[in-house]
C-alpha cells in the first residue's frame, strides 16, 4: 500500500507509519491503538489516518457530514457507543466507523455489525474485559550474568547488533575467556576455534549462537511475556467468559504464564527457590551458626570444672599458648560438638544439598578457638557455588519455558486482538439492544428504476431518537416517511426537532453501517447529509448572506443529498423567509434532493412555491390540563393547526358548554357575547 495516497497522509506521516510492524494490518483493520504507536502520532490523528485509509480502499470522496450540526449528530452518537465500551482500545476503534455514501463499505460494517448483534453482553465477560489492553512490547532487556565471547572484531560487531542484551567482550584467547568466566555466571565463546578448551566456570561455545536468540537469551521472549502476563491472562478469562473460539490453546499458555513472575523470572520452581534463598540467607545462616557453637561452647565450659596441674599451666604460659590450647586440651570433645551443630545449623538452615554441604562444613574448622568464628574463604566460595547453581537452574528454566512460550506468541497476540474486538462487537450489541435497534435497509438505485413516483427517501417506523434525554420507555415510538422534499409543521414543543434529530440519527447510524433505533427503516443510500440547525435569533446581514450562499451550494448538487433544515425562517423576516425557503424548496426539488424543512411559515411556504410541496404536520390531538397532548408521527399532507388556534377553538367550545347550561339547554345566543367572538377568531384560521 503507498502510504502517501491515504488522503491526510503526507511524507512525513507516511515516515513515521512505516516504522510500524505491520502497518498495512493496522491500517486495514483500524488498530487505531497500534497506528498510534507510530512516532508522533496522536490517537485522535490515528483515528483520522484509519478512516482514510477506508476512504482510499472504498473510493470514498468523504464529507458525508456536510454541516457542523450533522457532525455534531455523529459525534453524540459516537459517544453513546464508546459510553459503552469497556477498553480504550475498542473506543479508538469505533472511531474508525464513520458515515460513508459507499456500498462496499456500508456493507463491510453491517457485516460486522451483524455478528456484533448475536453477541451477548454477559457482566462476566465486561467484568473481565476490564483488563484487557494492547500488548506492549517489552523495553530494554539487560542481562549481566551472562555474556558473549570472540577474537573477531567483525564478529563482534554482529554480536552487539544481533544480541544487545548481553555485553560481548573481546578476548585473545583462552586465557582471556578463563578470566571472563571469573566475572561472569556463564561465558559464551562464538568462535569455533575455542572448541574443546576447558575452563573453569561455565564456559561454552556455541559458534551458532546469533541465529538462535531465544536459546542465548530465552529473557528476550519471556520478557513479552512477562510484560503482558496480566493482559494476556485478563484475555484468557474473556475467552472463556465469551465463549470465543480461542487462536491458541488456553491452557498451555495460562501454564506458562503461571510459570512466569513479572520480572521475567521463573516462577513455582522449588530448586531454584532453594537456591535463590541459600544465596539471599548465607551470611544471616553462617552468623547464627557461629552463634550455636559458641552459646554451645560458653555452656560446656560454664558447667565444667578444670583441673589443670601447675607444671602444665606454667608450661602453657610460658609457651604463651591461649585459652585455645586449653580448649583442645582440655574441652576437646566439647568443642568437636559445638562446631558439628553450627555446621549442622548451616546445613540445616539453607537446606544445602550434599555437594553444597560439603564446602558448608568447611567453614568451621576443626582447630579449637573461642569465639568459633567461620572461614569466610570457605563461605564466599559457597556463595559462588550456590550463585553458579541459581544461574544454571534459572538459564535451564527460562530457556525450558521460553520454548514452550515460543509457539505461542502469534496467538498470543491474536488472544488479546479477539478479546479487544469482542468489546468492539459488545458496545454495538449493546447501544442496539438499550435502543431496541435493527439493521437498515437500503433500497439501491437498481431497486428504484421505474418506480421513482414512490422512491423512498427515508421511511421510519416506530423510531425513538438517541439524542433525546429522556428515558426510552418515555419516548413515543414515531413514523416518518418522506420522499422528494417536504414540509414539516406543527405545534410548539410538538417535537419537530426532534424528529429531524431521529432522521438524522438514523441517517447517519444507516451510513455507518450500524443498526438504528426503530422497528424497521428503509432508506435510500445518501451521498452526504446536510442538517442545520435552529438559528437563536435573526441573522445579521453577512451571515444572512453566507447562508444564502449555502443553499446556492445545495441547490446546484442536491441530488444524493438529505437536507434537514430547522426553522430557516429565524434568520430573517417572516415575509422574506417564507420567499427563500419556497425558492430553496424549489431548487431542491428539481435536483432531485430528499429534504425536510421544519417550519412554522408551512402555509405560506407552500402559496409562495411554484410546485405542490408536500407540508406534514404534527399535531396537537387535544389539551389535557392545560398541557398539549401531541401525536408526534406527522401526519403526511396535513398542515398542523397550531398552538393558538387549538386554544381558541377549546375556548369556543368551553363558553358554549357554559352558555348552554345557563340557558337549559340552548343556545340562543343572547347570554353572552364572547361565544361569537371566539367563533370569529376560528374563522380567521379557516
Ligand atoms: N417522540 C417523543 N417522545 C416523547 N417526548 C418527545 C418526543 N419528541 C419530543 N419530545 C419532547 O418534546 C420536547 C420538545 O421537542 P422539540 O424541541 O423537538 O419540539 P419542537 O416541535 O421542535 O418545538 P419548537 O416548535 O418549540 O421548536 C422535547 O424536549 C422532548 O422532551
Amino acid at each position: 500500500m503507498d502510504l502517501e495516497s491515504i488522503p491526510g497522509v503526507g511524507e512525513k506521516t507516511a515516515r513515521a507509519l512505516s516504522a510500524l510492524d505491520d502497518p498495512e494490518r493496522a491500517l486495514r483493520t483500524g488498530d487505531v491503538e497500534a497506528i498510534a504507536t507510530a512516532p508522533g502520532i496522536s490517537q485522535g490523528r490515528a483515528a483520522r489516518i484509519a478512516r482514510g485509509a477506508i476512504r482510499l480502499e472504498h473510493d470514498d470522496p468523504g464529507g458525508f457530514l456536510a454541516t457542523d450540526r450533522a457532525r455534531e449528530v455523529y459525534r453524540e452518537l459516537l459517544g453513546l457507543l464508546e459510553e459503552r465500551t469497556v477498553t480504550d482500545y475498542a473506543a479508538r476503534r469505533l472511531e474508525t466507523i464513520y458515515p460513508s455514501p459507499r456500498r462496499s463499505r456500508i456493507e463491510e460494517v453491517q457485516e460486522f455489525a451483524h455478528e456484533a448483534l448475536e453477541r451477548d453482553p454477559d457482566p462476566a465477560v465486561l467484568d473481565a474485559l476490564e483488563g484487557v489492553q494492547p500488548l506492549r512490547e517489552p523495553g530494554d532487556v539487560r542481562v549481566r550474568e551472562r555474556c558473549l565471547a570472540t577474537t573477531d572484531a567483525e564478529r563482534y560487531s554482529e554480536a552487539r547488533e544481533a544480541i544487545p542484551e548481553l555485553s560481548v567482550e573481546i578476548v585473545e584467547d583462552a586465557q582471556g575467556l578463563a578470566e571472563l568466566a571469573r566475572g561472569y555466571a556463564t561465558v559464551i565463546a562464538l568462535d569455533d576455534s575455542f572448541a574443546g578448551v576447558t575452563l573453569e566456570g561455565d564456559v561454552q561455545v556455541r559458534p551458532d549462537a546469533l541465529e538462535n536468540p531465544a536459546e542465548v537469551v530465552p529473557e528476550r521472549p519471556l520478557a513479552f511475556f512477562a510484560r503482558n502476563r496480566d493482559r494476556l491472562q485478563a484475555a484468557v478469562e474473556v475467552h472463556r467468559a465469551a465463549d470465543l473460539e480461542p487462536p491458541c490453546e488456553l491452557a498451555a499458555l495460562e501454564d506458562g504464564l503461571s510459570r512466569l513472575d513479572e520480572d521475567g523470572t521463573v516462577a513455582g520452581d522449588d530448586e531454584l527457590d532453594r537456591l535463590t534463598t541459600a544465596v539471599d540467607d548465607l551470611d544471616a545462616a553462617a552468623s547464627a551458626a557461629e552463634s550455636v557453637a559458641n552459646d554451645h561452647l560458653r555452656e560446656a565450659i560454664r558447667e565444667q570444672d578444670v583441673t589443670i596441674e601447675g607444671s602444665d599451666l606454667l608450661s602453657l604460659v610460658e609457651r604463651g599458648a591461649g585459652v585455645d590450647s586449653l580448649l583442645s586440651r582440655e574441652l576437646a570433645d566439647e568443642y568437636a560438638a559445638a562446631v558439628e551443630a553450627a555446621r549442622d545449623h548451616l546445613v540445616d538452615a539453607l537446606d544445602l544439598d550434599q555437594g553444597e554441604s560439603e564446602i558448608a562444613r568447611r567453614a568451621f574448622s576443626d582447630e579449637p578457638t573461642f569465639p568459633v568464628e567461620r572461614d569466610e574463604d570457605v563461605i564466599s566460595r559457597l556463595r559462588e557455588e550456590l550463585t553458579a547453581a541459581k544461574e544454571r537452574r534459572a538459564g535451564k528454566l527460562k530457556r525450558e519455558l521460553a520454548a514452550d512460550l515460543a509457539d505461542q506468541r502469534d496467538g498470543a497476540r491474536r488472544l488479546v486482538r479477539d478479546a479487544l474486538e469482542l468489546d468492539v462487537e459488545l458496545a454495538i450489541a449493546r447501544f442496539a439492544e438499550e435502543y431496541e435497534c435493527v439493521m437498515p435497509e437500503f433500497a439501491e438505485p437498481s431497486d428504484l428504476e421505474g418506480a421513482s413516483d414512490d422512491a423512498v427517501g427515508f421511511a421510519i417506523e416506530g423510531g425513538r431518537s438517541p439524542l433525546l434525554d429522556e428515558p426510552l420507555e418515555r419516548i413515543d415510538p414515531v413514523n416518518y416517511e418522506v420522499s422528494g422534499v417536504a414540509l414539516l409543521s406543527g405545534v410548539n414543543s410538538g417535537g419537530k426537532t426532534s424528529m429531524l434529530d431521529l432522521v438524522a440519527s438514523v441517517v447517519v447510524l444507516a451510513h455507518m453501517g450500524l443498526p438504528v433505533p426503530a422497528e424497521r427503516v428503509r432508506l435510500r443510500r445518501f451521498d452526504d447529509l446536510h442538517y442545520h440547525a435552529k438559528t437563536q435569533g435573526t441573522l445579521d446581514a453577512g451571515a444572512f448572506e453566507s447562508t444564502v450562499r449555502e443553499f446556492a451550494d445545495l441547490a446546484e448538487g442536491g441530488e444524493g443529498s438529505l437536507v434537514l433544515v430547522d426553522e430557516l425562517e429565524s434568520i430573517t423576516e417572516p415575509g422574506a423567509s417564507a420567499k427563500i425557503i419556497a425558492g430553496i424548496l424549489e431548487a431542491l426539488s428539481e435536483n432531485g434532493a430528499t429534504a425536510v424543512f421544519v417550519s412554522h411559515l408551512a402555509d405560506e411556504i407552500r402559496e409562495m412555491a411554484e410546485f405542490a410541496v408536500t407540508v406534514d404536520g404534527i399535531e396537537a390531538v387535544g389539551l389535557v390540563d392545560g398541557e398539549l397532548e401531541v401525536n408526534r408521527s406527522p401526519v403526511k399532507d396535513h398542515l398542523a393547526r397550531s398552538t393558538p388556534e387549538l386554544i381558541v377553538e377549546k375556548l369556543a367550545g368551553e363558553s358554549r358548554d357554559t352558555e348552554i347550561a345557563a340557558n337549559g339547554g340552548a343556545p340562543d345566543g343572547t347570554a353572552d357575547s364572547k361565544p361569537l367572538f371566539y367563533d370569529r377568531l376560528l374563522e380567521k384560521f379557516e
